[in-house]
């Protein structure tokens, strides 16, 4: 009974199960939170891995372990190894001008669209490691000129896992690549020209590894409990050129992957399935035998963590709209879905729409959020939360017409994600998309597909192994097609987001 560990470190936190290898029973499990803003110092990823993995019981009889993570995030290192500044996340949309310079220098308009959309998969915005790149170059050019390498968040978790073992042990999976803006899923080829024409310079990037390939092993004491080296300056463990990554006799490191790749292999998703991930982003996805390439934008053509494709529209405003709505009335999650339950569909045509941190599908990067149609019988707690379910659903709606557009056949669509933990949401959802969904059982879907590539790893053959994932439930209601046809009037009726105080509210 081998087991096998897989971690997922996602925007608000790190999740780490361990499971057997041949059966995908679960053994042990651990969390710990991360840090918010949308600037992180990679040193509190990993903080945050070793206290879950220790929470877990630690990895001592784990035969592998596979890191998925937050995808796009640009990690910048220098000569030495250190980070170079801290980490700007996937929902960080200051690079949002550097995206539109990008597309306009490729032709502007469709042409640059297209061009981006048939080179790298998907159209530049300001989630994509690229885009970043180019806001360091042009911001800080005292930090850009540092920079001797840059990877992902499960890249760097990766290689730290294998003791930081010098820039050449980089590694990282197609499936993450994909989201950089510079590797092509068409070719399975890095673009180190479309590097250049972002950053000015090539600059080193991990080596991607296939699904079921070896990225190393993990050093002999590293997550051992004691002094942590912070994610600043780990330096070398081994020698300098030595670029073997780790010890060759601990664990293996899988090539780990991002967390929406890593999510379909969690619920085993097969072509024919849409997967609607509900967590701070919010993500539709299915798996694709062919890579998409949509020059409108709103689908990314990424690659899966199996060898396919992953064509994906994601959304900056899921789960945290829940969280925020709560917190506006002051009540927990549960007592928020019970709240919109209490609501007519619709809520008496007060809609929220949703732009809490600005949007990236659609391309609004600067908007705010808005409610519309209050009068004095919808303003009550259960309207508002109503509306803020329906919002965030009905933007999810739109990403799956989107993805169906683009040839995606829905003939089940599975709910995951710390949002899909809400009644609310597991009940709303079918009147919105007009579809059943499925929910399988509360879960780490992104760590247990994780668990599964570095089970294939070990257990070797040419699909991973299969995990039945059972319990799922489904949900199916009459749909209510006016819902989204009410969001399709407010939705474009948005204020741009004003700078935040820095002092913090006074409280009441
Ligand atoms: N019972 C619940 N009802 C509604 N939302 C929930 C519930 N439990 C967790 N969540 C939401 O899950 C979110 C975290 O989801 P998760 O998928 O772990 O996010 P991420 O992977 O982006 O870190 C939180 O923002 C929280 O609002
Ligand atoms: O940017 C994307 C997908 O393109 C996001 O899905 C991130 O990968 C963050 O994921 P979560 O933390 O919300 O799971």
């Amino acid at each position: 009974m081998p087991l096998v560990a897989g971690v997922d470190s996602s925007t608000q936190s790190c999740k780490v199960v361990v499971r057997d290898a041949e059966t995908g029973a679960l053994v042990r499990e651990g969390r710990a939170p991360h840090p918010d803003g949308t600037e992180v110092d990679p040193g509190a990823w990993w903080t945050a891995l070793r206290a879950a993995v220790d929470a877990a019981g630690g990895l001592a009889d784990v035969a592998a372990v596979s890191v998925a993570g937050q995808q796009h995030g640009m990690v910048c290192l220098d000569d030495a190894g250190a980070v170079v500044r801290p980490a700007l996340l996937w929902n960080d949309t200051r690079s949002a001008g550097a995206a539109a310079d990008l597309i306009e220098e490729a032709g502007g308009g469709e042409t640059g669209r297209r061009f981006w959309a048939d080179a790298a998969g998907s159209v530049p915005v300001a989630s994509f490691t690229a885009t970043k790149l180019r806001w360091l170059a042009r911001h800080e050019p005292a930090n850009a000129d540092r920079v001797a390498a840059v990877c992902l968040p499960h890249d760097w978790l990766t290689w730290r896992l294998a003791g930081a073992p010098g820039l050449d042990a980089l590694r990282t999976d197609r499936s993450d690549a994909s989201g950089t803006g510079y590797w092509s899923p068409r070719t399975g080829q890095y673009r180190t020209d479309l590097l250049e024409r972002a950053f000015g310079r090539v600059v080193r990037v991990p080596t991607v590894v296939g699904p079921a390939e070896p990225a190393g092993h993990l050093a002999p004491g590293v997550l051992l409990p004691g002094p942590d080296s912070g994610g600043g300056s780990p330096g070398y463990r081994n020698p300098p050129g030595d670029p073997s990554p780790g010890s060759r006799t601990g664990p293996l490191l899988g090539a780990g992957a991002g967390d929406n790749a890593a999510a379909a292999l969690g619920v085993g998703a097969r072509p024919g399935d849409v997967v609607v991930s509900i967590g701070t982003s919010g993500t539709v996805f299915a798996v694709a035998g062919a890579p998409a390439a949509d020059p409108a934008g709103a689908v990314a053509g990424f690659a899966d963590a199996t060898g396919r494709f992953l064509p994906l529209v994601c959304t900056l405003n899921a789960a945290r709209v829940l969280d925020a709505t709560a917190r506006m009335l002051g009540v927990d999650l549960d007592r928020l879905g019970e709240l919109a339950l209490a609501a007519p569909p619709g809520a008496d045509g007060l809609v929220m729409v949703p732009y809490l941190e600005g949007e990236r599908t659609p391309d609004r990067p600067t908007a705010s959020g808005s409610v519309h149609g209050l009068t004095l019988h919808a303003s009550t707690p259960a309207h508002l939360a109503r509306a803020a379910v329906e919002g965030m659903l009905c933007a999810l709606a739109d990403g799956l017409d989107a993805l169906l557009a683009q040839g995606a056949t829905a003939e089940r669509i599975i709910l995951v994600g710390g949002g899909a933990r809400s009644a609310a949401v597991r009940r709303i959802a079918p009147q919105v998309f007009g579809r059943p969904v499925v929910v399988p059982p509360p879960g780490e879907y992104v760590a247990d597909g994780a668990a599964r590539q570095a089970a294939w790893l070990i257990l070797g053959g040419a699909a991973p192994p299969d995990w039945a994932v059972t319990g799922a439930e489904e949900y199916a209601d009459t749909p209510v097609p006016a819902i989204r046809a009410r969001y399709a009037e407010a939705q474009p009726h948005v204020l741009d987001r004003v700078a935040a105080s820095s002092s913090p509210p006074a409280s009441v």
